[in-house]
């Protein structure tokens, strides 16, 4: 089966020579291809030095579990004071920069000075401002409760400046040399200020390679959501997915109550049984293609739905056998919001395939991508190029 789908894959490459695997995001020249759209590029194929990153995904792990904490502690009490507007005109919770300001806390100390950058969507200014005060006492509050619940950290409380230096940690430009972490504090804010999916999504870039990746899922079920979400379901709720480059994906429960489990994606191969899975939200993605595409596909199955990168968790475990993702034009993908999710899907045998290249050099979208189906092994996603600008780095270039 491997072999099938190397030789496949080497095939899809041959047929979309620009189509890119998530392993090969290493753009000789990123900064061209930012400025220019989708001006041509080359790519040269990555050299396969397996550095580990076993410690990176321990801290990581850690980080992402304390951030995790909050994030439930304030989703239960969600109240409507508790959301602002950005001028974005997205949901901003305390929860999206406490979480930031954990996750960026919980690493920066395991580093040595000056060697930390992190790449992450929040920045402190409107929390400076008078207006914000109130909310930097709650988040403060928060981000000290969750440290005190770990019994690990022994640490003095932190004061509002430290929290807010600690949120503004994730200020990086990143790069294509390097290491640079990637954070989205809360992906899915929609799904979280509903009660629903959300996740906690942290990556690693080395080179301008993304390496490692965890996602902290808190209301994801343990058990498989192939048929949706269930209602009331007696299966433990809250998922952490850990994966790096070549140790392959795991899943446990969030509250570390239990092991590490090896999980690949689906091995189904007839599109009549598969499911796919999209965007709760048909603001983030154009559910009339997708459905048309999986039409053409032949699956038969309604759509899962649900927010954030959990669903990239629940493909990475065989939930779902395919992922389309078409954001509306005009939206630009950021690193933060498929890095984590991206490696998670690739070290569980899945790919990642941007489709922005396949949509613009054909006239019929639905066969382009029925020709290239190959079965489970396969993510289509519309990232757009902005997720491989931001592979590199250079996400700042592209907002
Ligand atoms: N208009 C949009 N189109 C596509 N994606 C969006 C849009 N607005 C926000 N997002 C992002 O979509 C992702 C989750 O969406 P979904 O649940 O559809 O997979 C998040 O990264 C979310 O940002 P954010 O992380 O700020 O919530
Ligand atoms: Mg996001």
């Amino acid at each position: 089966m491997l072999k099938e789908v190397v030789h496949r894959s080497h095939h899809l490459w041959q047929c979309f020579p620009r189509h890119l695997h998530c392993h090969d995001w290493s753009p000789v020249n990123s900064k061209a291809r930012s400025r220019s759209g989708r001006g041509s590029v080359s790519w040269r194929k990555p050299l396969f030095c397996m550095a580990s990153y076993h410690r990176d995904v321990v801290l990581a792990t850690n980080a992402v579990r304390l951030a995790s904490r909050l994030c439930q502690t304030v989703q239960r009490g969600l109240l409507t004071q508790e959301t602002q507007t950005k001028s974005d005109k997205s949901p901003v919770t305390v929860a999206d920069y406490g979480s930031q300001a954990l996750v960026n806390w919980s690493l920066a100390r395991e580093f040595p000075p000056g060697t930390f950058s992190m790449v992450a969507e929040e920045g402190s200014e409107d929390l400076r401002t008078e207006a914000g005060a109130p909310m930097l006492e709650r988040i403060t509050q928060l981000v000290n409760d969750a440290i005190a619940s770990d019994a690990a950290l022994d640490v003095a409380p932190l004061s509002k400046e430290d929290v807010l230096e600690a949120i503004d940690w994730g200020n990086s430009e990143g790069g294509s040399n390097g290491r640079h972490w990637v954070l989205d504090p809360i992906d899915g804010t929609r799904g979280f200020v509903r009660g629903d999916q959300y996740a906690i999504a942290l990556g690693l870039l080395d080179n301008g390679k993304v390496v490692a990746g965890v996602l902290g899922c808190p209301n994801l079920p343990m058990g498989s959501i192939a048929n949706g979400i269930p209602a009331n379901s007696s299966e433990p709720v809250g998922c952490l997915f850990v994966a790096s480059l070549g140790a392959g994906t795991t899943v446990e429960p969030l509250d570390g109550s239990g092991e590490p489990k090896r999980v690949h994606v689906s091995d189904v191969e007839d599109t009549a049984i598969a499911t796919f899975c999209e965007s709760y939200e048909s603001a983030h993605t154009m559910q009339d293609l997708t459905a048309n595409i999986a039409g053409t596909l032949g699956v038969k199955a309604p759509p899962v739905r649900i927010d954030s990168q959990a669903k990239y968790g629940a493909m990475a475990r065989g939930d779902a056998v395919i992922y389309l993702r078409f954001p509306h034009f005009g939206y630009r993908e950021k690193i933060w919001d498929h890095a984590a999710g991206a490696i998670v899907i690739t070290e569980a045998g899945g790919e990642v395939f941007d489709a922005a290249e396949m949509r613009e050099g054909s006239e019929n979208t639905c066969q382009t991508l029925s020709s290239t189906w190959f079965g489970s092994q396969l993510l289509f996603v519309n990232l757009g190029l902005s997720c491989l600008d931001s592979a590199v780095g250079t996400q700042k270039i592209c907002q």
